[in-house]
């Protein structure tokens, strides 16, 4: 008998990642430039809806993201990412070096090739890059972070 697989949607897919901890292989972390930082790079070509990589980090409360918040840098308060579930609002705090690719990856909000989307697993919620169109190899994972006053927008990198 043929066992012939039968391919999971992109949800599936991401719910699989969540669950293990793992990555997908076909991405690599690139230094871009002072001023960037790191970025994250696809290896091979990304179909539109592919789920890229889960945005990892500590779930926490938004009286906590305030608390946190106030503390933290300038650098350190990019990776709090802050999102409504359950008629609430809540925070993935992702400044700690796990590790992880989804906390890598650079904004972009003229044209970013992925989006964030929140997936509800086993009761708790996750959040999750999905392609919004093909992307091509070597390219690097972007997406829009959002409407904050983002300082790096108004500024234009002399090296990238
Ligand atoms: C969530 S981290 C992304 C990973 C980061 N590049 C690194 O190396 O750790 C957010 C930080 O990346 C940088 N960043 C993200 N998008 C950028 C962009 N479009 N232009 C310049 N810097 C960006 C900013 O320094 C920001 O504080």
């Amino acid at each position: 008998m043929s066992k012939r697989r039968t391919r999971l949607s992109p949800q599936a897919e991401a719910i699989q990642f969540i669950l293990s901890g793992r990555e997908k292989p076909c991405f690599k972390v690139k230094w871009i430039s002072d001023f960037k930082g790191r970025g994250v790079f696809t290896c091979t070509p990304i179909e539109k809806g592919s789920f890229v990589a889960e945005y990892r980090g500590e779930l926490i409360s938004q009286y906590e993201q305030d608390k946190r918040q106030k503390k933290y840098t300038d650098k350190q308060n990019a990776f709090l990412f802050d999102f409504e579930w359950n008629n609430g609002t809540w925070c993935i705090d992702a400044s700690r070096e796990d590790g992880s690719l989804g906390r890598l990856v650079n904004d972009c909000h003229k044209s970013p090739n992925c989006k964030m989307r929140r997936l509800t697993v086993q009761g708790t919620p996750h959040l999750c890059l999905f392609a919004i169109e093909n992307i091509q190899a070597e390219t690097e994972i972007t997406y829009d972070y959002g409407d904050s006053q983002w300082p790096w927008r108004n500024l234009v990198s002399k090296t990238s």
